[in-house]
C-alpha cells in the first residue's frame, strides 16, 4: 500500500534527521507566519549559524523532502509538517512507533501507533487543502494556488479542533480518548471495530436488536448536543461497531448547538443515521424514527 511506503520512508528520514536539522526545520515553519517562502538571509538570521552551515541543513532538508524551494526561498512541505509533529512526540517520550494505515479520509491520514507507555493508539494528521501539497506537484501550481499559505494553519486548527471536543466529550458520550495534540496531528484512543457502512447487520442482529443500537446512536447525538455539539458530519461512516458496541468518530467540523444553522446541521446528522438503517426496515413499526420527533427529542423540545 503506498500510504505504509510513505510512512516508512518518513520514518527512515527522521531517524536520518538530526536535531540541527529540525532546527531549521522549525524556522521555517514559524517563519511561514510572515512568508509564502522562506528567504535564505532570514532563515540565517534566525539559526545565528553560518550561512554555509544552513545551506548544509536546507540541502538535507531538501532531500528529505521536508521542505518545497523556490526562487524567493523555503517552505515545509506536508511530509516537513508531518516529521515535526512525529518528532514532537516522539521528544516528549509518548510516541514510540508508528505502524499501519488504518484508513485514508478526505481531510487526513490515520495510522495505528503504539505509545511508550505501551498502549496501542492512533494517529490522525489532519491535512486540509492537501490537494496543492500532493507529491509530485510541480512549484508552478502550487504558487497558482492561493490557499497554498494557510494549509498548514487550516490543518492545524482542525486538529486542536478536534481534540478540544473529544476533551468535552469523552468519556460522557462514546467517542474515542483523546491523547495528545501536536501541530496537525492528534494521538487518540484506539477504536475497534469497523465503520458501519462495511457492515451487514442482519447478518448477526435481530430486528430488534439492530433498532436498539439505532436508539443508542440517537441517544449519544443527545448527549453530545447537551454538552453543546453537534457532529455535523454523522453518517455510518463515522461511526465504529465491533458487533456490541460503538464509537462515534471524526469530530473536527462539529458545530455548536448555538450555531445559525444548528438545526441543519442536526437534522442532516439524523437523517443520514435514519437513512442508513432504513434498509433494516426498522422504522416499519417505530413510529418515532423520524427526522422530526427524533430532533424534537435530543433538542428537548417535547
Ligand atoms: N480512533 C480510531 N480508532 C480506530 N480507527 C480509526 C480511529 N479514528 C479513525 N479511524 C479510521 O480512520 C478512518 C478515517 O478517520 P476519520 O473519519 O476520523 O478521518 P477523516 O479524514 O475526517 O475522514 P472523512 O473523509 O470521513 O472526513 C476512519 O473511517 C476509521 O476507519
Ligand atoms: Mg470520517
Ligand atoms: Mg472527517
Amino acid at each position: 500500500m503506498e500510504g505504509i511506503t510513505i510512512i516508512k520512508k518518513l520514518i527512515e528520514r527522521l531517524k536520518e534527521a538530526q536535531d540541527d536539522d529540525f532546527k531549521i526545520l522549525k524556522i521555517i515553519e514559524i517563519s511561514m507566519r510572515h512568508y509564502e517562502w522562506v528567504p535564505l538571509e532570514e532563515i540565517v538570521r534566525k539559526a545565528k549559524m553560518p550561512e554555509k552551515d544552513v545551506l548544509y541543513r536546507l540541502k538535507r532538508l531538501n532531500k528529505f523532502e521536508f521542505v518545497v524551494r523556490s526562487t524567493y526561498g523555503y517552505a515545509v512541505s506536508m511530509g516537513g509538517y508531518d516529521a515535526l509533529a512525529i518528532n514532537a512526540f516522539v521528544k516528549k517520550g509518548i510516541l514510540k512507533a508508528v505502524g499501519n494505515k488504518l484508513g485514508v479520509g478526505k481531510e487526513g491520514d490515520v495510522y495505528s501507533v503504539l505509545l511508550e507507555d505501551g498502549r496501542e493508539a492512533v494517529l490522525k494528521f489532519h491535512k486540509h487543502g492537501r490537494t496543492c501539497f500532493t507529491r509530485g506537484k510541480r512549484y508552478r501550481e502550487y504558487i497558482a494556488d492561493k490557499h497554498h499559505i494557510s494549509w498548514l494553519y487550516v490543518s492545524r486548527l482542525s486538529a486542536e479542533r478536534e481534540f478540544e471536543i473529544l476533551n468535552e466529550l469523552f468519556p460522557i458520550v462514546k467517542v474515542p480518548e483523546p491523547i495528545h495534540w501536536n501541530r496537525h496531528a492528534i494521538i487518540m484512543g484506539k477504536v475497534v471495530g469497523e465503520e458501519l457502512k462495511r457492515i451487514d447487520l442482519s447478518k448477526f442482529m435481530s430486528r430488534d436488536e439492530i433498532k436498539e443500537l439505532f436508539w443508542k446512536i440517537i441517544d449519544e447525538v443527545k448527549k453530545a448536543y447537551e454538552l453543546g455539539y453537534i457532529h455535523g458530519d454523522l453518517s455510518e461512516f463515522n461511526i465504529l461497531f465491533d458487533g456490541e458496541d460503538f464509537v462515534i468518530i471524526d469530530w473536527p467540523q462539529a458545530v455548536s448547538k448555538f450555531h445559525p444553522e444548528a438545526e441543519f446541521y442536526l437534522k442532516r446528522d439524523i437523517e443520514n443515521v435514519i437513512r442508513y438503517f432504513k434498509k433494516y426496515k426498522i422504522d416499519r413499526d417505530d413510529e418515532n424514527i423520524d427526522t422530526d420527533k427524533i430532533f424534537n427529542y435530543i433538542t428537548g423540545k417535547s
